[in-house]
């Protein structure tokens, strides 16, 4: 079954561009990553995916029916964790997710069994008379999360929640999107962190200025840039180098400078490693380490791009 449909999507914020003419369609189990740089439209499609916003052309279909035609019936559907935490410091834990769940028409035993219950999944109902002013931004994004799924939505939206939290709960978010997922949810995970993509997600979207410009499982992204390698070389300064002379020898396809790291990827069967290796030494720069690496997303969003994800 098709949880989300999204046919010729395009927004546009007086003229600008924000979403230009996207087609996504996620099924039901899916945890689908939405990948690009900061300003590449992620945030606005999934706006307008759970009708925050309206579209300037194109269709939304959410478990078969139009997100704006049935709004109620598609909200009850969704969760959203938006990017900017969306809680109240003076109101505790349990009052939180109750006044979300409470949106939804959950009331009586039933909500508080359902209030319980998201925050016993987000390792919180320990806290759930404590004041989230108190905790840390970990635990504020964990209760986000409960906000979001207390009325057991089928589609949960995660609009970069791992973003400027401490590793242990961000593994407990992506230890918690798995378990969601094996509960039935279907997820839809928005990141520039290619990692984190590429370890949680069964599909991927990469978006660039709007567009989507590769969407497939990371097998098949990479798969994209297939007869290529990537070379890592850390050196002791870069002041030296120009990347322009190493895009120029044979077989270079992209370089790029990662604080003192090189990062090249050459075709395979081009065997360029002496003419770098002559270039760096030519230019007087100390090599620390040299590196053969497998491809990742990463190399495919700058072989397609011609940017990091980072920059
Ligand atoms: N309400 C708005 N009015 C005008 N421009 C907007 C508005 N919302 C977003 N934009 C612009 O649309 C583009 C896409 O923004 P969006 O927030 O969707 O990107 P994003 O991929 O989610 O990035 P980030 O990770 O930084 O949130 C940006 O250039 C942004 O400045």
């Amino acid at each position: 079954m098709k949880v989300l449909e999204v046919k010729n999507l395009t927004k546009k914020f007086d003229g600008f561009i924000a979403v230009d003419n996207i087609s996504l369609s996620i099924n039901e189990g899916e945890i689908f990553g939405l990948l690009g740089p900061n300003g590449a439209g992620k945030s606005t499609t999934i706006n307008l995916i759970a009708g925050l916003l309206r579209s300037s052309e194109g269709e939304i279909k959410i478990l078969g029916k139009n997100n704006m035609k049935h709004s109620r019936y598609t909200k009850m559907n969704i969760g959203i964790v938006p990017q900017d935490l969306a809680i109240y410091e003076d109101l505790t834990a349990f009052e939180n997710v109750k006044f979300f769940a409470g949106l939804y028409g959950l009331r009586g035993t039933e909500l508080t069994d359902r209030v319980q219950e998201a925050l016993e999944f987000v390792g919180l109902l320990d806290m759930q008379r404590a004041y989230p002013k108190n905790f840390s931004g970990g635990m504020k994004r964990r209760l986000n999360i409960a906000c979001a799924i207390a009325h057991r939505p089928k589609l949960i939206i995660m609009d970069e929640p791992t973003v400027g939290i401490d590793p242990h709960s961000r593994n407990y978010i992506l230890q918690s999107i798995h378990k969601l997922n094996e509960m039935g949810c279907t997820i839809i995970y928005t990141s520039h962190y290619m990692e984190e993509v590429e370890e949680i997600c069964t599909r991927i979207s990469i978006m660039d200025h709007g567009k989507v410009i590769a969407e497939g499982t990371k097998e098949q992204l990479i798969a994209i840039i297939t007869n290529t390698k990537d070379i890592w070389i850390e050196v002791k300064s870069v002041e030296q180098i120009d990347i322009e002379k190493i895009k120029e020898i044979n077989g270079v396809k992209t370089v790029s400078l990662d604080k003192n790291v090189i990062k090249i990827n050459s075709e395979i069967g081009i065997n360029n490693l002496n003419n770098i290796l002559l270039y760096l030494m030519n230019q007087k720069v100390e090599i620390g380490s040299l590196e053969e690496r497998e491809p990742n997303l990463e190399t495919v969003f700058l072989t397609l791009t011609g940017r990091n994800l980072r920059d």
